[in-house]
């Protein structure tokens, strides 16, 4: 027993030393200082993310290092976050991803799906007129089903489940076709497929404190060896219903002037602009690179860009940054789906999402239904207090925050 804690102590130890020796000699950002080491600055980054970001920026400019999960991350702020995001041959978001969500292992048949963009332009964006009237007709009779006439008021426990069965219905119609997407378990495994993944992403990297990327190996490990793996179930259900189905030709007709929607498009971009995510967008770095300001990052390190100063600046946002107002945009006249330096919901450069437009089109269409039919109230009547949420990088988001971050 004592000789297995040796061992695994002197484990620990040559991995935590192995691990300094690789650390680079670069001209780093600065290492916002920490008290404890192997905790560093988790605590205060998932803790009192908002407060803690404001003081080091303060102290130590716009590019600078925490020491989250046992590894050296790069914060970067507003005057370098373009950079990150151009700059697609040094900062890679899907690489980045990889690292924390076991994609691969999980859809082993998808190997890494490198030409999704391609695909997704070709067979859905380039025809959204084909679609937009299934996905309205889809949306209004599944919000009628999940909602129903509410004559009475009717108090919503969960609206995450909700929610996530109402928008999964047209997004089924259009990948698996009209046919397919009538069967109960198609619309389930769209709505719980994300989120019964997304279980990857809300275990904390705990294991990353003894080496760097442990917790992922370990999680390919346990799909890899069966002991659980979302997607069979859904993958299962999906073949048995779409081998006959799946290359169904799409009817046209456009039913609504979508870009007339100017004040709903206007609305849409502020509460995408504030769901509360204080960092995001974490890219890895693919080679060591200077920033124009001299400052270089090292390969293999991950770059967070830092929202809260993008969204909390005036000269980016206009006056109050910070608080929540719903026509911001409407003289601008940006829709929600452009993407701009001042607003980073869909990323940037050359690798910004290219659904975007679906998903503007889908909240859109769910808007507009539920507006006209609905009268929503929270259950006391009253606006809630913003509330802290503790979490991997995520700060505070008010309700209604929450209810679009259910479309990211
Ligand atoms: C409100 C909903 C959505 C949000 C907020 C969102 C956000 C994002 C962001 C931030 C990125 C990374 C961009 C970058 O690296 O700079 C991204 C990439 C991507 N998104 Fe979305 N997305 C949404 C909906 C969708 C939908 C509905 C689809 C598909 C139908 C989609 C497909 C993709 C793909 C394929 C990429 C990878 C692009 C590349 O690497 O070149 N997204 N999205």
């Amino acid at each position: 027993m004592y000789q297995a804690i040796i061992l695994g102590f002197i484990l620990i130890i040559t991995l935590y030393v192995l691990k300094r020796i690789r650390e680079p000699k670069l001209n780093m950002p600065p290492l916002v200082r920490y008290k404890i080491p192997i905790i560093g600055h988790t605590y205060s980054y998932l803790y009192n993310t908002e407060e803690f970001l404001k003081q080091c920026r303060k102290e130590y400019g716009d590019i600078f290092c925490l020491y989250i999960w046992g590894q050296v991350r790069i914060i970067v702020g507003k005057e370098h976050s373009q950079e990150v995001l151009s700059r697609d041959d040094v900062f890679d978001f899907s690489e980045a991803f990889e690292r924390i969500f076991p994609g691969d292992v999980m859809l082993k048949t998808l190997e890494r799906f490198t030409n999704a963009s391609k695909v997704l332009k070709e067979y859905v964006l380039n025809k959204m007129k084909f679609y937009n009237e299934r996905m309205q007709n889809s949306l209004y009779s599944a919000t009628k089903k999940q909602i129903g006439e509410c004559d009475e008021p009717k108090v919503i426990y969960n609206i995450y489940k909700l929610m996530t069965k109402i928008i999964s219905t047209p997004i089924a119609n259009i990948f698996v076709g009209e046919e397919v997407s009538q069967y109960e378990e198609i619309i389930t495994t769209f709505a719980e497929f994300t989120s019964d993944s997304a279980i990857f992403l809300m275990i904390p990297p705990i294991l990353d404190f003894i080496y760097p990327g442990l917790q992922n190996y370990i999680n390919r490990i346990i799909i890899r060896l069966g002991l659980y793996n979302p997607a069979v179930k859904h993958q299962d259900i999906l073949i048995k219903h779409l081998k006959k189905q799946i290359c169904k030709r799409l009817q046209d007709k456009e039913k609504y002037a979508l870009n007339n929607m100017k004040k709903l498009d206007s609305f849409i971009r502020e509460s995408l602009r504030l769901t509360g995510f204080i960092t995001g967008l974490q890219h890895a770095i693919l080679k060591d690179y200077t920033f124009s300001n001299g400052l270089q990052v090292p390969e293999n390190y991950l770059i967070d860009l830092y929202f809260d100063d993008i969204y909390g600046d005036e000269s980016l946002q206009g006056p109050n940054p910070k608080s929540f107002e719903p026509f911001r945009h409407l003289d601008a006249n940006v829709p929600a789906s452009k993407v701009t330096r001042n607003y980073l919901a869909f990323g940037g450069g050359k690798h910004a999402c290219p659904g975007r437009q679906l998903a503007i089109n889908e909240i859109k269409f769910f808007m507009h239904n539920a507006i006209l039919k609905y009268n929503f109230r929270t259950e006391s009547g009253k606006i809630e207090e913003k509330r802290t949420e503790p979490g991997y990088c995520r700060g505070s988001r008010t309700p209604q925050q929450k209810l679009f971050s259910l479309f990211t």
